[in-house]
């Protein structure tokens, strides 16, 4: 059975601030605690300097550390990610960049932790106030120095988080993908099935949208307006990771052939769609020929007998013929996956 899908495992990241914000956040942050410390360190035998200094770099130090740290926690790893996310992150914002600037982050975080306790040994050792000064000076510039060597890498995630945070979750229920030629009838028959109005969600990979509507029985049908709708050779990279991404979310598939024809596309052409669709994807397919009240189909005999290997039903979604049956059909062939669990979860 296949694994669990979360929700969109992006809305975890964390507001991603610039540098110049981190370091702000910082100043403040040491600024606040340097405030408190020259009420209270009267009678100390360390200088109170020394003590001011101190506490400036090391809380600047881990303000920006733990910052950069949440950052690559929050964000999902790759390695871990559910599948279609991870298609979803390639064509997206690219997942060798978003690796690499994740690196980049952690790296920093680490650096700045070091740069902390060594400058705050050295702010120990300084001879004079003049000279603990100078030392968290230097301390700043060379975190300044790591910050704008990352810069790059922040904004680019800055830009990936808000990319990918409003990618709409795709429930985790079991779900049949629709696929065939425009116009022969895949949207009605959605919509039959489902006795609804679907909803459209909005996924880079398809400006159109993908249409997702539920049956009574919680059976999620998924149509996908220009992804699975034409030859694969006629597509470029992204379409092609779409077409990825659409695998990862099907349980099966419904292919919808119109043996009427009236969608301008030939029955032979249809036919040789669903063997690639079939070659494509690895799992059970159940095909629909649409538009059954439409009298005479001429040839449809011998698409019938074309498609004798596989499992066919015949549906009018005008008259809701075959709806019932082929509704049943979808929950059987889920069932049969041990896919029907899910709706309990
Ligand atoms: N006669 C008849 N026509 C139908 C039936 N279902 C759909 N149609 C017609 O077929 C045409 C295409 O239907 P759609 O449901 O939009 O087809 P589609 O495959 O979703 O098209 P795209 O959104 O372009 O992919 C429309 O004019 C529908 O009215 C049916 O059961 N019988």
């Amino acid at each position: 059975m296949r694994k669990s899908r979360d929700a969109n495992p992006f809305k975890a990241m964390p507001n991603i601030l610039y540098p110049d914000e981190l370091m702000d956040k910082a100043y403040n942050r040491s600024e606040k605690i340097a405030g408190e410390l020259r009420t209270t360190t009267r009678g100390l035998s360390t200088p109170k300097s020394k003590i001011i200094e101190d506490n400036k770099i090391r809380t600047t130090a881990s303000v920006i550390s733990d910052n950069l740290l949440k950052i690559v926690e929050k964000t999902p790893s790759i390695d871990n990610l559910d599948p279609f996310y991870r298609e979803i992150l390639e064509i997206m914002v690219g997942s060798d960049e978003f690796k690499k600037s994740l690196a980049a982050v952690q790296w920093a975080s680490e650096i700045v932790k070091k740069l902390g306790t060594q400058y705050s040994r050295k702010v120990k050792k300084a001879p004079s106030p003049q000279a603990t000064s100078i030392v968290r000076k230097e301390f700043i510039g060379r975190v300044s120095s790591v910050l704008k060597q990352i810069y790059p890498n922040m904004a680019f995630l800055g830009v990936a988080r808000n990319k990918l945070k409003n990618i709409p979750t795709v429930k985790n229920l079991p779900s049949v993908v629709i696929a065939g030629y425009p116009n022969v009838g895949k949207s009605t028959l959605l919509r039959t099935l489902t006795d609804a109005e679907p909803e459209v969600n909005s996924y880079p990979f398809t400006t159109k949208g993908l249409n997702i509507g539920y049956t009574e029985e919680g059976i999620q049908i998924i149509d996908t307006p220009g992804v699975l709708d034409r030859p694969i050779y006629e597509r470029n990279d992204i379409e092609l990771h779409a077409v990825v991404a659409i695998n990862y979310l099907s349980d099966m598939i419904l292919f919808v052939i119109d043996p009427t024809e009236f969608c301008g596309f030939t029955m032979e052409e249809q036919f040789n769609l669903l063997q690639e669709i079939r070659k494509t994807f690895n799992v059970p397919i159940l095909v629909a020929l649409t538009k059954m009240d439409v009298d005479e189909i001429e040839g449809l005999d011998k698409l019938e007998e074309d498609l004798g290997e596989y499992e066919v039903l015949k549906v009018s979604s005008f008259k809701k013929e075959g709806i019932a049956d082929l509704r049943e059909r979808l929950l059987d062939i889920l069932d049969e996956q041990g896919l029907m669990g899910l709706l309990e979860e």
